[in-house]
Parts: C-alpha cells; structure tokens; sequence
C-alpha cells in the first residue's frame, strides 16, 4: 500500500502515537503479532476489526497499561504510559467507568478532585466537559437513570476533564442506536477540529467513514493502515467492509501458500518467520508485516 500524507499532520511533527513491532502474550495466547503503526496528531484515527481480535490489547498497550513482550509505543514523544502523559491522555473504557449511584456532577466534581483540581479551576473544567458532550439538562440526574448514550457521555466528559491531547476510546458506540452514535460521533468531530488526536475503536464498519484514518485488525495482527481512499484505491473496493474482507482473503491466501512453500521445503510452521523463510514474494509478507502500515 502506497503511504499516504493525512492532512492534518504537519511536515515534520512527531506523530502523536508511534508503535513499532509491537507484541503481547496474555496467558499462553499471542494476542498481539508485530504491530506497526503510526496515528497522526489531530485525525480521527479508526481501529476496526472483529470481536476478540486484540482492539482493547492493542488500545491499552498505547495507554500504558498493558505489559508488552515486545516493541515499542511512543506516545506524544513519550513512552506510552509514561508520567508526563497523565494529564494528556484520555481513555474510555469500553466497561462503565463512572459511579451509576451519583449524579453526573458529582461524578464529574469526584474526577476532577482525583485528578487534583480545587476550586474554580475544578469548576470551570466540570462546566466545560459538560457543555462538551451536550449533558447540561441531565447535570442532576444520578447516573444510573440516564440511558445508554448519556451514560457513555459521561464516562467521555471525564476523559476530557485534563484536556487531553489524544483520547483513546475503546469502543464508546457499542449497543447505542444509530441516532445516539451519530451524536457522539459529531461531539469526536468537534473535538477533532479543536486539536485532539481521537483513537477509536469499533467493530462496526461503517464507522469507518467518519474517520481520516483506518487501521484494520483481524486475530492480533494489522492487515492495514491508511486513509480510507487510499485503501478503498488499494484494494479497488467500494466500501471499507468490503475492503477489509479483501484483506482478509488475501491474508488467508498468501498464508495457505506460504504454508504450502514450507511444507515443500520441510520448514517449521511459524509466522510471520515462515514467510520470510519460505521465501514467500514481498507482496505476500507485507500482509502480515508493519510496512503496509504508514
Ligand atoms: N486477561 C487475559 N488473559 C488472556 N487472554 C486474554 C485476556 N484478555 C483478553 N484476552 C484474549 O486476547 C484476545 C484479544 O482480546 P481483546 O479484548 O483485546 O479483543 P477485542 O478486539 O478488543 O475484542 P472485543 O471487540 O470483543 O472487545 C482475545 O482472544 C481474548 O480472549
């Protein structure tokens, strides 16, 4: 895949996440294979793929809370987790993580006071995150009554209370109705324009089209790292769930080949060694290795 500039990225500036040869063993299970790749600053940046593939691996391994075996994950020049990424980093859990027994303020006064605001500084940031993520008429309500979307609203305003730079979200969409996610995705888009660097995640393709960028995953490893008109152009597809299951057949392919090349060959099994070592066409190792990733 050719590279391709994003827009929004200035020449020369560091990217605000970098992760080169990344790789996490859980248990017994390799969840994450030899990721590479790089999130521009300021870009809405996709991570797509199906349940199970290692999304939340690879999100914590950027946040800095994931061991990793292997690699490396920069982060706004940082070591990913890092301390002076604290108060630039945002994440949101795909699992509540916001108190259902209080209110919103109070949810919001609680963070903010974690996070060491007093005073009117404390109250200036709850009033803004709140306005952000459009909840002032529900500010009183206790969580616990607020619905699926609100709720996810709220556990984004925390995130935003330090006004992070990047903001890593683990699937924020996931089980809201279509009306719902299209708000939110307008509240990722303002703060996209005001200079944050959004990370999502999702297993719904068609978020894909509200995103500069795409990285797509499927059972630890990345097929693909683009701008979405560069990988539709790539893979000559219309759209990118279509796109995605070309990637896939053609991982599946070059992967039955190269097992085909070391069985000839009396070769051990392994990827992605058996691919270099079968000697398997750079256009089949790139399926399985960093450099389709820009
Ligand atoms: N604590 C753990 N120990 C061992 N394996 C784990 C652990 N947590 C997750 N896994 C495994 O790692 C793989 C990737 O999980 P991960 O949660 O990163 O995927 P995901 O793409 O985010 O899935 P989903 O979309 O369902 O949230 C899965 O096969 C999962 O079973």
């Amino acid at each position: 895949m050719q590279q391709t500039e994003t827009s929004a990225a200035l020449p020369g500036e560091l990217p605000a996440v970098a992760a080169y040869g990344l790789r996490v063993v859980r248990g017994r299970h390799t969840v994450l294979q030899d990721i590479s790749f790089t999130v521009p600053r300021g870009c809405i940046v996709g991570l797509l793929g199906p349940s199970g593939c290692g999304k939340t691996t690879l999100l914590r391994s950027v946040v800095g809370v994931q061991q990793t075996t292997a690699g490396h994950v920069q982060v706004l020049g940082h070591a990913a987790g890092a301390p002076q990424l604290r108060t630039r980093v945002g994440y949101v859990t795909q699992a509540p993580s916001v108190y259902a027994d209080l209110t919103v303020l109070e949810n919001l006064r609680y963070f903010a006071a974690a996070l060491g605001m007093r005073g009117w500084q404390r109250e200036d940031a709850v009033v803004r995150v709140v306005k952000d993520v459009d909840l002032a008429s529900y500010a009183d309500k206790l969580v616990a009554r607020l619905s699926g979307g609100q709720y996810s609203r709220v556990s984004l305003a925390v995130a935003l209370l330090n006004k992070p730079d990047l903001l890593v979200m683990d699937e924020p969409t996931v089980g809201l109705d279509p009306m719902v996610r299209r708000e939110l995705w307008l509240v990722f888009q303002r703060l996209a324009e005001e200079g944050t660097t959004l990370l999502v995640s999702s297993h719904v393709m068609d978020e894909a089209d509200r995103c500069d960028r795409l990285l797509l995953m499927r059972a630890g490893r990345l097929l693909a790292g683009a701008d979405r008109e560069a990988l539709l152009e790539h893979t000559g597809c219309d759209d990118v769930e279509e796109a995605f299951m070309h990637l896939v057949q053609a991982a599946s392919d070059a992967e039955e080949r190269a097992r085909r090349r070391a069985a000839e060959q009396s070769l051990p099994l392994a990827l992605p060694g058996l691919l270099d070592q079968a000697g398997a066409p750079e256009a089949e190792r790139a399926y399985f290795a960093a450099d389709t990733v820009r």
